[in-house]
């Protein structure tokens, strides 16, 4: 709240301005009686409290009334003053200083001569009047000092509002002077970078400092862009997003946000809930298979080394991927996926790499992001590794080895810090040997081998895989399944699931819509595992197979040694080498 004391040496001047012209002494005081202004012999008094003289003034800011003493010392309001019967002034006419009907202060003028007193006793309307009127603009320039003082505050309170934001924020005029910035920018730019006065080019591309300035020149212009900021410490990737900041009589400027691009990833990974997918319990199975694999899982998340996830289509291998993103410090960054089988050739390199403004023809303006930079921080998996094109191995080589990615039609490369999981159902070392896959890429990628066996590996994991499709099915289908018949169950065992998991679900959802009873039975089977009994007939004849169960039974019976090896070689009707060469061969240990 400003106080007359605020504006004491507009109040002195105004004193001394009154004092020259009509010749008599000038006094101020403000609400607590404290002299703020005066002439004469007042003058050496400002500043001192008038408790013990001001008795009118005090009758004057207690009424809000001005108030004429025509025989100062003996008017009944002086009766309290030392000087009462002897007082040196002949003449008072105070005023009210009044500031929203409240008085803030008073004015007085004081005669000490009987010519004062005279002139202005046979005027004393005219100086009544004069007197109110100087009142008035005291309490005018006191009314103006409070607004400014208000512009101040709430200039300082935007201001701080501003500095609270973590995004950088510059505004500059329509030609890139910069007015003003916040203590984000600061911190991102050199001081010498940015200064009021600075131009937008001293931080920006050329490029970029002339799609900023375009907003200057339209009010519906919103220009975002991505920038690299050498800022204090490192490069930082940013978003930039430019708008006109817009005046009664058009565009007065232009408002420039900065803000990391990590954070942006980071809040449309928390917003699309990608995330909320996949956690290592999402991954079922009692066989011993798949418990290895969780537990492996949860080994391995916290580190940084490549997983090479291996296993045929719809064994988990993506969901695998997504639990171990989830589990793992990076969780918070993107899981970026990307199938190089799905994409073609010719898009999957932008894909992964992105590009700049102008790249190639058809290059979208602006240049585009690549997966790789949106990974930063988190995840990438590429899905189906095996089919990535040869080029693409050698520079997805180049990535891993340096933590760099350069986009197409680029010069300088982005440090990128992402984990890569690999997925493939392919025989990579098949590949390596015809030359279709790089050695260097597949020793790169293949820190951290996992591979998840086909269902039919482990047939034990079908009753609670089967129960929680079915629990799934009944809420999304409104179905109200509770068991499996004998005949189902069996059809189930016996079928040699090339789809795995994911047809193992499409079969139970297939079956679930046709029944509205609380039992499957073989009637709801999809006519493919119908019809599959044939080579699911056939596959029971094959030698190989038939080999390795045999073995497999024939080592159960005997004991875990060499003695035990002997025994199940002679029931085998087979040589030692013979046995451990079939062993190495069938991977039995
Ligand atoms: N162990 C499991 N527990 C629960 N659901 C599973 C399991 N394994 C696979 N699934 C389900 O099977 C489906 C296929 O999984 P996913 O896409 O991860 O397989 P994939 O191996 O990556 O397949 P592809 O190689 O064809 O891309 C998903 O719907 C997933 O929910």
């Amino acid at each position: 709240m400003v106080e007359l004391l605020d504006v004491k040496d507009y109040a002195q001047q105004i004193a001394e301005a009154i004092a020259t012209v009509v010749k008599i002494d000038i006094e101020i005081a403000d609400h607590n009686l404290i002299r703020i202004a005066g002439t004469g012999k007042y003058h050496k008094g400002v500043g001192q409290s008038m408790d013990r003289q001001g008795y009118v003034y005090q009758e004057v800011l207690r009424t809000g009334h001005q108030f004429i003493i025509e025989t100062p010392g003996q008017h009944p309001l002086c009766a309290p003053c030392k000087a009462r019967g002897n007082c040196s002034e002949s003449y008072e006419v105070v005023s009210p200083i009044n500031v929203d009907g409240k008085a803030v202060g008073a004015i007085g003028l004081i005669c000490f001569t009987e010519a004062q007193a005279k002139l202005v006793e046979e005027n004393q309307h005219s100086y009544l009047i004069f007197l109110t009127k100087m009142a008035e603009t005291i309490a005018l320039k006191l009314k103006e000092q409070e607004f400014l003082a208000g512009l101040v505050s709430s200039n300082h309170y935007l201001n701080s509002i501003i500095d609270c934001l973590d995004e950088g924020l510059l505004t500059a005029d329509l030609t890139g002077n910069i007015l003003h910035f916040n203590q984000s920018a600061q911190r991102l730019f050199s001081a010498n970078l940015l200064t009021p006065g600075s131009n937008l080019s001293s931080l920006f591309t050329a490029q970029i400092v002339t799609d900023i300035l375009k907003v200057g020149k339209n009010a519906d212009e919103v220009v975002e862009r991505e920038v690299h900021i050498e800022t204090k410490k490192n490069r930082v990737q940013m978003v930039l997003r430019a708008l006109p900041i817009d005046g009664e009589d058009g565009i007065k400027g232009i408002a420039v946000i900065l803000r990391p691009f990590d954070e942006i990833s980071q809040i449309v990974t928390r917003l699309s809930q990608q995330n909320a997918g996949y956690t290592i319990q999402d991954i079922l199975g009692t066989s011993e298979a798949m418990c290895e694999i969780r537990e492996r899982a949860k080994v391995i998340a916290g580190g940084k080394s490549t997983v090479l996830i291996r296993g045929e289509s719809g064994t988990g291998k993506e969901m695998l991927a997504r639990a171990i993103h989830n589990l793992s410090p990076r969780h918070q960054g993107m899981f970026m996926a990307i199938n190089c089988t799905a994409i073609p050739e010719a898009l999957l390199e932008s894909e992964l790499f992105g590009y700049e403004e102008g790249a190639f023809t058809g290059a979208r303006k602006g240049g585009k992001i690549g997966k790789i930079e949106l990974a930063n921080k988190g995840t990438l998996f590429l899905d189906e590794i095996g089919d990535m094109p040869l080029f693409l191995q050698a520079k997805i080589l180049r990535v891993l080895q340096e933590r760099q990615v350069e986009r197409i039609g680029g010069i300088t490369p982005t440090a990128v810090d992402v984990r890569v999981i690999a997925a493939t159902h392919r025989n990579l070392e098949e590949m390596l040997a015809k030359g279709e896959f790089r050695e260097d890429l597949y020793y790169r990628i293949n820190v951290i081998p996992m591979l998840i066996k086909p269902l039919r590996e482990r047939k034990e994991d079908l009753t609670t895989l089967c129960e929680h499709f079915i629990q799934v099915y009944n809420q999304q289908l409104n179905k109200n399944v509770q068991f499996l018949s004998d005949g189902f169950r069996q059809r189930l065992r016996d079928y040699s699931w090339p789809g795995n998991v994911r047809e193992l679900q499409n079969i139970l959802e297939y079956a679930m819509s046709l029944t509205e009873d609380s039992t499957l039975t073989e009637d709801h089977l999809s006519p493919r595992l119908k019809q599959s009994e044939k080579s699911e007939d056939l596959d029971g004849f094959n030698l190989e197979n038939i080999e390795r169960e045999t073995i497999l039974r024939c080592l159960r019976t005997s004991e875990d040694s060499v003695r035990g090896k002997e025994r199940a070689a002679k029931a085998l009707g087979i040589g030692m080498a013979t046995l451990y060469r079939k062993l190495a061969r069938y991977n039995i240990q």
